[in-house]
C-alpha cells in the first residue's frame, strides 16, 4: 500500500485498511480493529453504516470521521442533553448524520461546509432516518458563518455542542468564537489534534508537505492545554480528538 507520505514507525503502529488510508493510532493495526468489530460497528445504528457504505466509494472517503470517535461524541452529545449545535466540516455528513440521531426531534444543527455535493451524497440517508428537519446546512466558509451567528445577540452563550472536522489552520479562529457561543458547560471536539500521531514526531522526522499541517495543530494543542476558559481532554480515538468544556 502506498504511504501517502507518512512516517515509517507511525504507518507500521496504525495501520489499517480504513476505506484504503491507515486510520487509528494505537499500538496495532489488530487493536484499532478489534475495538471497531466489538465495540464500535454491532452498535452503529443502521443509517450510519449505510452512510459509511456510501462514503466508502468515495475518492477522499479517509475523511469521513472516525466511527470509534463519532460513538464517543454520540455518547457526549446525549450526556448533555444537547439540543442546540454547531458542526463545521460536514463532507458525506457521517458526524452530521450521527448528531441528528442523537439529540432529541425539536433539536438543531447549524452545519457548515464550503462544499454542498458533498453533503447531497449523504442527504437521502438523512432524509430516510427523519432527521433532516433538525439540520440547517448552510454552503460557505464557516468564519463568517459563525461570526453572523455573534451578531445575534440571541446566540451568544447559547449553543450546548460543536464539531470542528474542516480547515486544521482556522481550529484556533473557530475556538474564539465558540467560546462565545457556547453556554458554560457546553463541549466543542475538535477531529484530527494528533495528526497521525505526527505532533509527537521531530519536524526532522515528517515529511515536507506535512510540516506546515503538524505545526499548526502543535500550536493548536498548546493554545487549548493553556486555555483557562476550558476543561480538556485528548483521546486518541480516531485521528486524536480533543473534548472542550466550556467552563467560564
Ligand atoms: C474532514 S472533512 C469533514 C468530515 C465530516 N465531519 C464527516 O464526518 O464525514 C472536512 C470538510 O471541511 C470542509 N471545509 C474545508 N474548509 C472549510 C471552511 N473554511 N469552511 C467550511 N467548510 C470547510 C470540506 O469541504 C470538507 O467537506
Ligand atoms: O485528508 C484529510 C484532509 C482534511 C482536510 C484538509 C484541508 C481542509 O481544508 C479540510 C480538511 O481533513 C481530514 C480529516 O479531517 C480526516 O479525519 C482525515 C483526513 C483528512
Amino acid at each position: 500500500m502506498e504511504d501517502c507520505g507518512m512516517p515509517k514507525g507511525l504507518l507500521q503502529s496504525a495501520q489499517v485498511e480504513h476505506y484504503g488510508r491507515p486510520k487509528g493510532l494505537l499500538q496495532s493495526a489488530e487493536l484499532y480493529q478489534y475495538i471497531l468489530e466489538t465495540s464500535v460497528y454491532p452498535r452503529e445504528p443502521e443509517p450510519l453504516k449505510e452512510l459509511r457504505d456510501i462514503t466508502a466509494s468515495h475518492p477522499r472517503a479517509s475523511m469521513a470521521t472516525s466511527p470509534d470517535a463519532g460513538q464517543l461524541m454520540a455518547m457526549l452529545l446525549k450526556l448533555l442533553d444537547a439540543k442546540k449545535t454547531i458542526e463545521v466540516g460536514v463532507f458525506t455528513g457521517y458526524s452530521l448524520l450521527l448528531t441528528a440521531l442523537s439529540i432529541p426531534d425539536d433539536g438543531k444543527i447549524i452545519a457548515i461546509d464550503v462544499n454542498r455535493e458533498t453533503y447531497e451524497i449523504g442527504l437521502p440517508v438523512i432524509q430516510k432516518a427523519g432527521v433532516q428537519h433538525k439540520i440547517d446546512f448552510v454552503e460557505s466558509q464557516a468564519l463568517p458563518v459563525l461570526d453572523k451567528l455573534l451578531e445575534d445577540h440571541g446566540n451568544a452563550g447559547s449553543f450546548d455542542f460543536a464539531f470542528i472536522d474542516a480547515d486544521k489552520d482556522n481550529y484556533i479562529n473557530y475556538h474564539e468564537r465558540l467560546m462565545k457561543l457556547l453556554k458554560v458547560g457546553g463541549v466543542v471536539v475538535y477531529d484530527n489534534t494528533l495528526r497521525r500521531g505526527m505532533v509527537a514526531l521531530p519536524e526532522s522526522a515528517v515529511p515536507e508537505w506535512r510540516k506546515q499541517d503538524r505545526q499548526v495543530m502543535i500550536e493548536l494543542n498548546k493554545s487549548l492545554a493553556a486555555d483557562p476558559r476550558v476543561q480538556i481532554s485528548h483521546v486518541p480515538l480516531g485521528d486524536g480528538i480533543t473534548i472542550c468544556r466550556r467552563i467560564c
